[in-house]
């Protein structure tokens, strides 16, 4: 990729993870952070500029003229309104982007302006409930799926260029219309941040003694982790994405009321089977999870069931320098006859042991 001028528009976990990944990829790129109040700059900006990742910090959206790409990274609603102030700043070879939680509105607001033959929308979806410059890191967008919605007026070649930047940034790019973005984030992120905060507050409510605190367990802070988001940007996403989320928040209440009746009739089976349903479509959905958090680097291997078959596999791999985190056969839906599941600690390493197993004759999936 060329040397770009790679403007942004908001600066915290999501823009410094990109700025990140855009440093790593071509140190020649000339980076630079708008931020909007010069008596009171955020303290990760100028972390950003010591660490060498911006190069400036700028606080006139003049000083954006320059930019070849633009990335929007403030909470969604600030996002759309930047779009009316940079309509007579940008060059018209200028890539305007953002990275925000919803696509709709923003796609529309882009083509309203006139925007739209310079605007594709973008979507990271990675990240995690902590904010700001200093938890950003390349690795976040690693892997990731990243979402592209061009909108109705893209010009030709510009989605392509995003899209083989973003790879280039180590996230799997993927092309979806605003609409259908928005109807998927609705049922898979948005509401179920909204239930995350929704169990934590009725917790806080009945916990008069803090006991339900104190020992709160493993799953209710796995299924609560979310409630620790920014507060702002889940308001900005509530405020901009508003009738997906309420349909699919109408068929959560439905099948709460299911459950509800359910528990009220004793219908033994009818509850059995909405835990089984629930686990094997749970089960089914693919362990290469994306964030910081649960990153996973894993392989599945066929190997035959003979003694011995499993220290062949760490043998190789150790004397080929490359370590293990963790190995075991598992059985699930996806491999009916069980395989072999080999975790690593890193990219590299899960990439080499591939690449090694592949040359021995081995069969190895990867998710
Ligand atoms: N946190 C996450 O896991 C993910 C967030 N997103 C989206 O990315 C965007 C940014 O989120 P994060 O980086 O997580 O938040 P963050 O809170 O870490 O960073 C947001 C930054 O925007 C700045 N900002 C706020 N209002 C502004 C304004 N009016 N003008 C200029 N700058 C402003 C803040 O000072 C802060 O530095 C949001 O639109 C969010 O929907 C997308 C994927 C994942
Ligand atoms: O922390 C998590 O697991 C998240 O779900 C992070 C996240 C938040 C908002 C998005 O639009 C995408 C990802």
């Amino acid at each position: 990729m060329n040397d770009l001028v790679v403007g942004f528009i908001g600066f915290g976990l999501i823009g410094g993870s990109l700025a990140h990944a855009l440093r790593e990829q071509n140190p020649k790129h000339r980076l630079i952070a708008y931020y909007y109040n010069k008596n009171k700059v955020n303290s990760g900006l100028t972390k950003a500029v010591q660490d060498g990742v911006l190069d400036d910090i700028v606080f006139d959206l003049e000083c954006l003229r320059e930019c070849d790409l633009l990335f929007l990274c403030a909470p969604v609603l600030s996002n759309i309104s930047y779009l009316s102030k940079l309509k007579n700043i940008v060059k018209t070879t200028c890539i305007i982007t953002d990275v925000g939680s919803v696509k709709g509105n923003i796609c529309k607001e882009a083509v309203a302006l006139g925007l739209g033959s310079q605007f594709v929308g973008g979507h990271p979806m990675a990240g995690s409930e902590k904010t700001g410059y200093t938890n950003s890191s390349s690795r976040l967008l690693e892997n990731a799926y990243y979402i592209l919605t061009p909108t109705k007026e893209t010009k030709e070649g510009i989605t392509e260029i995003l899209y083989s930047l973003i790879k280039s940034l180590g996230s799997i790019p993927v092309i979806l219309s605003p609409s259908e973005h928005d109807d998927i984030t609705a049922a898979i992120s948005h509401v179920p941040h909204i239930i995350a905060a929704c169990l934590v507050n009725m917790v806080k409510k009945a916990d008069n003694e803090d006991k339900m605190k104190t020992l709160a367990a493993g799953g209710f802070k796995d299924i609560t982790r979310i409630a620790s988001s920014s507060p702002v940007m889940w308001q900005n996403i509530c405020l901009t994405n508003t009738d997906s989320i309420l349909h699919f928040l109408d068929n959560y209440i439905d099948s709460l009321n299911e459950v509800k009746d359910s528990l009220s009739a004793n219908k033994e089976e009818a509850i059995f089977d909405f835990f089984q349903s629930a686990g094997e479509y749970r089960d089914s959905i693919p362990n290469t999870s994306t964030g910081l958090l649960n990153k996973v680097y894993e392989l599945y291997l066929d190997i035959n069931d003979e003694t011995g078959a499993i220290a062949t596999v760490a043998t190789l791999l150790a004397t080929n320098l490359i370590s293990i985190k963790n190995i075991g056969i598992i059985h699930n839906r996806e491999f009916e006859e069980g395989v072999l599941r080999i975790e690593f600690y890193n990219q590299n390493s899960c990439e080499a042991a591939a690449l090694l197993l592949r040359k021995h004759n081995y069969t190895v999936y990867e998710r």
